[in-house]
């Protein structure tokens, strides 16, 4: 948790929506309640078993407390009563009776809260560890474009960090029900003696409100406050990380990361400062008032006391029970605010669940079965896409054909529109107008699985997982994570085996610098390892996005080298900036600002004489 959490759950002004409306409203906050039953749904679902347990303990605390107060008051009547008898008729038995009942009571009342704050903590703990699981599975169906959408990763940030206070709300909900009860059974007492007195319970009722009023603006601020907190964290982050720590101070940057953290919490505090005193200032007259009807009604049971009216027993009793009631009321309003807050950031938490990925299998009719092997190809057919919120198209009416058993390279500037083309043929994203045909069926009739499965693609941004080096390679194809021959198989058809070599702790040695014990690689024993996975998975359609960018230039041949022959009979794409690797290729194909330009084998390309064959003559030139 970051240290300025504390900080923002406690500032209270409100920020407006970016609409100008004001985040939360009143009718908001109690319709949010409706997710209770649902929340609590996923608490039993935790643990059936510690879920009834705890309600059983705490019904039972809650009829302690009245059996308490009415043991003290039999007690105190008892000892009046004695001690008005003549000394020798004084028997100390049944007062003693009582006392150890009420003893006996005290104790139970204990370990029932023990029990309760045990039961509270086990399932707390294991639905914060099954709610961590469900966000991460969830966030695993969904789409490529939803994580790039700032306000999904909002979603998401607020459904994260409220798995952890999520096991808060439950023992408030629970609690609330308890203390509810208890607080039947003692105005159950107070009625039996005088109805008015529950009236005057009502002066609790502005502290309530005026709590429930300033938890609403703590919410609407932590809720509309969501990017910049992402960005403090991204600050403190990349201030203070080693995957930064080397720019961050060649460049010097620091300050410059310092300095808008310090802006951006400031903010925060100023904002803060106001409303928590204003809160303490109204917290201190509302609780004033609270007193006051508290005392009304003590005057009044004392002067029924006096007047011989009520029995000393009664009076503590009375007392006893207002006292507590006062104190149970203050609770369950000032709660029901934080559980109507709870329910509101359960809300977010929903929201996130209920988000659904788009590229899916369509389950109304069966999907057709992935080509065993391919037979004709991928042809794209006018196809054109869109990032979301992007002005611009990364491709438009784009028409080739990828034959089985090709290979094709692409070829264009920086931003062409290469990588996207790729992220279309997995399906990381659909196209948004045109389609693209695999063996003249469209690529949205086959499962996104089943298609992912047999396409291994290696990102010229690929992950630099801190794990192990044989998972590492493993990643391809994760099934066969403990497939040792098939790993260093793949290892060594990547000329992964020379850097897994060198390394202390072979296939097992952790790479990266993140844990302990871990070992750096150089940018291009990174490459070759991730270039294994590309080996480890059994695809028909292999792609390489830049895979030798950072690999000096003997490695690259003989990368390519393989490549060929290790590819024979499938079908592969290669991205590339060096001439030397694309010529490999059967086809070419030249994009340009998202458009189809040319495309042919290297030689008939040179022959033609179009932009192809003027990039190849720039960089040629650039070796002479
Ligand atoms: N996630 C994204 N959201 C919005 N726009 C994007 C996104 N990814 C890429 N673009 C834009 O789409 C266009 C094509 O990008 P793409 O990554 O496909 O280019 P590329 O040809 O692979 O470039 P490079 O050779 O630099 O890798 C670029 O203008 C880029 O700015």
């Amino acid at each position: 948790m970051p240290w300025y959490s504390d900080l923002l759950t406690a500032v209270s002004a409100k920020k407006p929506r970016p609409d100008g409306k004001p985040a939360v409203s009143v009718r908001e906050r109690f319709s949010a309640l409706k997710n209770l039953p649902e929340f609590l749904r996923l608490i039993w679902q935790t643990s059936p078993g510690l879920t009834l347990g705890n309600v059983a303990l705490r019904l039972l605390r809650a009829a302690l407390p009245v059996a308490m107060l009415y043991v003290g008051q039999l007690i105190l009547d008892a000892v009046v009563q004695l001690s008005r008898q003549p000394a020798a008729d004084r028997t100390l038995t049944p007062v003693l009776t009582l006392v150890a009942l009420e003893f006996g009571l005290a104790i139970v009342s204990d370990a029932l809260g023990r029990g309760v704050a045990l039961l509270d903590s086990l399932l707390g703990d294991l639905f914060a560890n099954r709610t961590s699981v469900r966000l991460m599975e969830h966030a695993a169906e969904l789409d490529l474009d939803q994580f790039e959408d700032s306000t999904f990763y909002d979603k998401l940030e607020r459904a994260r960090r409220q798995t952890l206070s999520r096991t808060v709300l439950m023992a408030q909900v629970l609690s609330q029900a308890q203390d509810a009860i208890t607080m039947a059974f003692l105005a159950v007492g107070l009625v039996t003696f005088n109805p008015w007195l529950l009236l005057l319970l009502v002066a609790v009722i502005p502290a309530f409100l005026g709590e429930s009023h300033f938890n609403e603006r703590s919410y609407s601020l932590v809720h509309g406050w969501t990017p910049e907190r992402r960005e403090l964290d991204y600050l403190r982050q990349t201030g203070a990380s080693d995957e930064t720590a080397k720019e961050v101070k060649i460049f010097g940057l620091s300050p410059f990361l310092i300095d808008r953290f310090r802006l951006l919490s400031d903010e925060f505090y100023q904002k803060n400062k106001d409303l928590v005193i204003r809160r303490a200032g109204w917290g201190t007259f509302f609780a004033g008032v609270g007193a006051t009807g508290y005392y009304a009604a003590y005057v009044y049971i004392i002067s029924q006391a006096v007047r011989g009216q009520i029995t000393i027993g009664q009076l503590t009793f009375l007392a006893g029970s207002f006292a507590r009631m006062r104190g149970l009321l203050e609770g369950i309003l000032s709660r029901f605010s934080s559980v109507a807050d709870g329910a509101l950031y359960l809300q977010d938490f929903f929201d996130f669940f209920h988000l659904k990925p788009r590229i899916v299998r369509d389950e109304t009719r069966p999907a057709r079965p992935f080509p065993h092997p391919i037979r004709e190809g991928f042809r794209f057919e006018n196809v054109g896409f869109k990032y979301r919120n992007a002005e611009k198209w990364a491709l438009r009416q784009l028409n080739f054909e990828l034959r089985a058993g090709e290979k094709l390279a692409l070829v264009g500037e920086n931003g062409a529109g290469k990588t996207t083309l790729v992220k279309l043929l997995s399906r990381l994203y659909d196209p948004t107008e045109g389609r693209i045909l695999l063996d003249g069926y469209d690529l949205r009739e086959y499962d996104p699985a089943e298609l992912r499965q047999e396409i291994g693609v290696i990102f010229q941004d690929f992950v630099r997982f801190q794990l192990s080096a044989g998972q590492n390679l493993a990643v391809g194809r994760i099934e066969d994570k403990d497939n040792q021959p098939r790993i260093e198989s793949a290892a060594a058809q990547s000329l992964a085996d020379s850097v897994v070599k060198k390394l202390p702790g072979g296939y097992d040695q952790i790479i990266g610098r993140r844990f302990a014990g871990g070992v750096d690689l150089s940018g291009g024993e990174w490459q070759k390892i991730a270039l294994g996975r590309a080996y480890m998975r059994d695809a028909q359609l292999l792609i390489l996005d830049e895979p030798t960018a950072a690999l000096d230039a003997r490695a690259e041949h003989e990368v390519f080298q393989r490549f060929a022959e290790l590819t024979q009979g499938k079908t592969a794409i290669l991205i590339s900036h060096r001439f030397s690797t694309v010529r490999m290729a059967n086809r070419i194909l030249v994009i340009e600002n998202g458009q189809f330009v040319e495309i042919g084998s290297h030689e008939q390309l040179l022959a033609k004489g179009g932009r192809y064959a003027e990039l190849f003559a720039l960089q040629a030139a650039g070796y002479r």
